[in-house]
């Protein structure tokens, strides 16, 4: 059991470097194993567990991985696969494992997907992935617990999501980077994730127009190639460390952002943040009190849902009373049931959240529900008063790298602990 211990009271000040993205990583490593020769270099990979499960899902289906843990590296040799299955004892620990299958289809001519894990935020449904593949000409049987997908070669065809989900892209963008002819995919995902993915596969031989329009085309090639491609920022991880100079009155200078935070500055600013880009760096600060806010999540470019529960922490704190309108998932309020044990003041109706700050904060033994519930329990923690403990800490590690040690580097008073349970 991994725990995190947060005593707070200490304003965050220094620079804080972002990690690589999480969340364009896991499909950059899927896309590796779509090259049938040489090796594959990841840079500015982030030392997070959803990377570790990755590998393992990797070396369980025949590629040879590499970390080179203090270079940030990945290095990937898929030249000989050998086993079509995801165990599920690997898959379902995290929600990447999905990306692994578009590569087991073209590579091996089959996937069995014995389970998909991820945050339980409530529905998670894969049918866009599934239709897509059949509609490029996979036969998908769907058992009660393991997805077999079988092809012999798939085949360009116009594909249509009824929302722009982000993994689905992903997958059918891989899926029809080796079909065969012209693949269209209409209400695509925008994220800036999936435009790295793009532009990883472009290197890699792939040709894939229309990136960040919402109608994507892919024409189909008969190879791809092992290529060399450094991860992009992580927007969630910057915003996490935004939302920590916020919550502690502190100031942060935040390298390796390299993009803007967009909306998340926007409503970071109206609360009372300010912020100043100084050439690479973005530097972020907090004097006064903070100021109420509303939130409505959606796809990019609207609030990134990852950032909904770090944003619910920090509402807590504003002088007055804040609205969230989480539109992205059915079930991503558990962090409220916490945060009101440190004293917050969080009522929940359905997909409405109505934030009556600011309530004192006092420390208290709260549990991680998922990954982003965790890291809004650690803001919350170095902004109350005693010693806050978060249980469940391994959902916290799914996602941010060497949490505890960067935060230390600020300033704050937090530490990691494993136990026996
Ligand atoms: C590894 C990864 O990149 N995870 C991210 C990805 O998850 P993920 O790709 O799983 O999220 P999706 O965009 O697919 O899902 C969003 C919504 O669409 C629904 N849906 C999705 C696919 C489908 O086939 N059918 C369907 O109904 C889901 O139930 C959910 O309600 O995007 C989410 C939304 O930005 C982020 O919170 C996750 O951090
Ligand atoms: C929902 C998340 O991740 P995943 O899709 O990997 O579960 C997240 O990063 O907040």
């Amino acid at each position: 059991m991994v725990r995190y211990r947060v005593r707070g009271g200490n304003a965050l000040r220094g620079t804080a470097f972002i990690q690589g993205a999480k969340n364009a990583v896991l499909p950059m490593i899927g896309a590796a194993l779509l090259a049938a020769k040489g090796r594959t270099v990841l840079r500015n990979v982030p030392i997070i567990e959803d990377v570790r499960r990755a590998i393992e899902l990797a070396e369980a289906v025949g590629a040879y991985v590499e970390l080179h843990e203090s270079e940030r590296t990945l290095v990937i040799d898929a030249s000989r696969l050998s086993s079509p299955v995801l165990p599920a004892e690997i898959a379902r620990r995290f929600r990447g494992s999905v990306l692994f299958t578009p590569a087991l289809l073209h590579r091996l001519g089959e996937a069995v997907v014995e389970g998909v894990g991820g945050c339980n935020l409530g529905s998670r449904n894969l049918d866009f992935h599934y239709l897509g593949y059949k509609r490029l000409g996979a036969i998908v049987d769907e058992g009660e617990t393991v997805i077999h997908v079988k092809a012999s070669g798939l085949t360009g065809a116009t594909l249509y999501l009824d929302t722009p989900s982000h993994t689905g892209t992903e997958n059918l963008i891989m899926a029809a980077s080796l079909a065969k002819g012209t693949t269209v995919i209409e209400n695509a995902a925008l994220e800036p994730e999936v435009l790295d993915v793009i532009d990883m596969l472009t290197k890699m031989g792939a040709r894939i127009s229309g990136g960040g329009t919402g109608f994507i085309t892919v024409e189909g090639v008969d190879e791809l190639h092992a290529v060399e491609h450094t991860v992009m920022p992580d927007r969630l991880d910057a915003g996490v460390f935004a939302m920590a100079a916020a919550i502690t009155g502190g100031e942060l200078s935040l390298v390796g952002t390299g993009l803007d935070l967009g909306v998340v500055r926007y409503k970071l600013e109206q609360m009372g943040v300010e912020f100043a880009r100084q050439g690479a760096v973005l530097h972020v600060r907090c004097e006064g009190p903070l100021r109420p806010i509303n939130i409505i999540t959606d796809t990019y470019p609207g609030f990134a849902t990852d950032l909904q529960s770090p944003m619910m922490a920090v509402a807590a704190l504003a002088d007055g009373t804040s609205y969230i309108h989480e539109r992205i998932f059915d079930g991503r309020f558990a962090l409220a049931g916490e945060l009101n044990k440190m004293g917050a003041g969080v009522e929940v109706d359905g997909s409405r959240a109505i934030v009556r700050g600011r309530t004192p904060l006092t420390g208290a033994e709260v549990t991680a529900h998922d990954l982003r519930s965790g890291i809004a329990l650690v803001l919350a923690g170095l902004a109350a008063e005693g010693e806050t403990v978060i249980g469940s800490g391994y959902l916290i590690d799914r996602g941010h790298a060497h949490l505890a040690a960067r935060m230390r580097a600020l300033g704050a008073d937090i530490t990691r602990e494993i136990s026996a349970h």
